[in-house]
């Protein structure tokens, strides 16, 4: 208590006391948006604020330690090592505390745009999401075995990298609070068990290569063999279907199947593809198993107000910006616009005119034709990025060349000069240049088309609850009840004999960026509506180091 930083004592009380219109504002939702390049203390502060605003309504302490203890489940399957932070969170989060007067009731949290491509590459100087770490560490030998795990050198996904003695022990401590985490969220011993041997089979799945038969035909390699019988035994389903699901696509053509045999890429991004949607969804799970928990314990009807705290990633600037940065800046500038406009420049200078005081108008670079150039509807980046990724035939370069013809006059674009796929764009807080490689593949999130009524009959109780979810217009996960899942996997089974498309049939599924901009606006109307808080955080050194500020 004594080493809270006085910021954070000020805005948690001013942010409750606002709440409840203490304030001479008349009670209202508040919400507060942390901000700061990686590694600037985002989380950080978001914990110590919960803690505080807990404190101040010296609230139900059960519930403040279910808020403060999901974190390191949270943190185990959503954060990373990287280069610029070793605990980076690698999703945005929303976490509304909801009130009864004085009191807090219960919390829900949203999730954005978790970085699912970690699952199966990171750049030198990263990791894999730490729950991987954490289960080598952590699990016993004996355990090992049940799970299907080996050493971790051998993974692919893992980089054939693991840690010094020192880190593994710090690990195995991370892995036994993530079971009390689990404990604590309700999760049944077979749902943990599941998820690990899910988690697993993800491991095994990225060891699988492919090769050329003689027919052209490809087949996995004699030593991935192995890797393939371990993945399908994981996942719960036959060796033969997630074979057929790697290396063809069935199609269905007047009632006949046709199938069309994959290039060593396609089956690649098939096998990438298939673990990082089944790494999503145990994460999508997760959160919604710890909004279950947290969910107040009151008629609908009882009207609650909220204090909303948002740890989104900041603003991003790489040597290599991808699809990523793309969605994770434009979110930045949604942010800022929502900072100039609605609070700082317009609401204050009025205020101030309004009260009389000398007052001398400060401009300010107002960013909407930026969120234009992005959001514009039929002629924005995202629109054509998702007009693009329609076309089955379309190419990264193609989707460049249109942005090129489209925003050549555009003072907030500016036209690449390489021979790769790249543009850039100047933002609020700089220009960033964007290489669009992979733009299209990101965009669509494609998974082979069987692959949810293959999960769906998994004899992995989890692995079917996680694909009979259905996946909501701002990209939740939400599960459906026990009877209905049983239907749908008796539904799904008959239309694999029949091979009728899924709901991932890729025409129909919405991109991962129309997902996140629905979700951003969600996020906006609520901002608006309610009372805002700034914190600004400040990076001191980018070595990782305590105790020293850089000049
Ligand atoms: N108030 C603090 N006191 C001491 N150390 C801190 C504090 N805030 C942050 N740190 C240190 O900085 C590290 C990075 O902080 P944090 O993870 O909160 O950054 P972030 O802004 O959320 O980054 P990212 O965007 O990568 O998730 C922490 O792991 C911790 O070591």
């Amino acid at each position: 208590k004594n080493s809270l930083p006085p910021h954070i004592f000020a805005v948690a009380d001013r942010a409750y006391q606002c709440m409840l219109g203490r304030l001479g504002t008349g009670p209202r939702n508040q919400c507060i948006v942390i901000s700061g390049e990686s590694g600037a203390g985002k989380t950080e502060s978001t914990k110590l604020l919960l803690r505080q605003i807990m404190e101040l309504c010296r609230g139900n302490s059960q519930l403040e330690q279910q808020v403060l203890q999901v974190n390191p489940l949270l943190e185990a399957f959503g954060n990373a090592q990287t280069v610029m932070n070793d605990n980076s969170s690698r999703f945005g989060k929303y976490i509304q505390l909801r009130f009864l007067n004085t009191s807090v009731k219960g919390a829900k949290i949203n999730e954005y745009l978790l970085e699912k491509s970690r699952v199966v590459q990171q750049d030198e100087g990263e990791q894999n999401f730490h729950i991987f770490y954490y289960m080598f560490a952590g699990i016993s030998a004996a355990d090992k075995e049940i799970y299907g795990l080996l050493e971790p050198t051998p993974y692919r996904y893992l980089n054939h990298k693991y840690g010094t003695e020192e880190k593994i022990q710090h690990w195995g401590k991370k892995y036994h609070n993530v079971c009390n985490a689990m404990d604590m969220v309700g999760f049944h011993e077979r749902e943990k068990v599941d998820m690990l041997t899910i988690l697993a089979g993800i491991l095994s799945l990225g060891n699988i290569v492919f090769q050329p038969q003689d027919s052209g035909i490809l087949k996995v390699t004699e030593h991935s063999k192995g890797w393939l019988k371990a993945a399908a035994g994981q996942f719960g389903v036959q060796e033969e279907e997630v074979l057929k699901c790697l290396i063809c696509t069935v199609n269905v053509t007047r009632g006949e199947n046709i199938q069309r045999y994959h290039s060593q890429q396609q089956a690649e991004d098939a096998r990438d593809s298939i673990a990082k949607v089944v790494y999503g969804r145990v994460f999508g799970w997760i959160v919604s198993k710890v909004n279950e928990l947290l969910a107040p314990n009151l008629d609908s009807d009882v009207e609650l107000r909220e204090i909303g705290i948002l740890d989104i990633f900041g603003f991003e600037n790489f040597a290599v910006n991808r699809y990523e940065q793309l969605c994770i800046n434009l979110a930045n500038e949604q942010l800022q616009y929502f900072f100039n406009q609605e609070h700082i420049f317009l609401m204050e200078q009025s205020e101030y005119k309004q009260e009389e005081v000398s007052w001398e108008n400060i401009d300010f670079k107002d960013n909407k034709p930026i969120l234009d150039l992005f959001l514009a509807k039929p002629l924005g980046i995202m629109s054509l990025l998702d007009e693009q990724s329609a076309f089955p035939q379309a190419t990264d370069q193609a989707f460049v060349d249109k942005l090129n013809s489209s925003f050549k006059k555009n003072p907030h674009f500016l036209i690449g000069r390489s021979r790769n796929p790249v543009f850039s764009v100047v933002h609020y807080a700089g220009k960033v240049e964007y290489n669009a490689s992979g733009f299209l593949e990101r965009n669509r999130d494609t998974i082979p088309a069987n692959i949810r009524g293959l999960f769906i009959n998994s004899v992995t109780p989890l692995l079917s609850v996680l694909f009979a979810a259905t996946i909501s217009r701002t990209g939740t996960l939400m599960p459906q009840h026990k009877s209905k899942v049983r239907n749908l996997r008796v539904i799904q089974g008959k239309r694999q004999q029949t091979s009728a498309p899924d709901n991932f049939n890729a025409k129909r599924k919405q991109s991962v960026g129309a997902q996140f901009r629905h979700s951003l606006v969600v996020l906006m109307e609520k901002m608006f509506a309610a009372n805002p808080h700034f914190v600004r955080c400040i990076k001191p050194n980018s070595s990782k180091q305590p105790d020293l500020l850089d000049d």
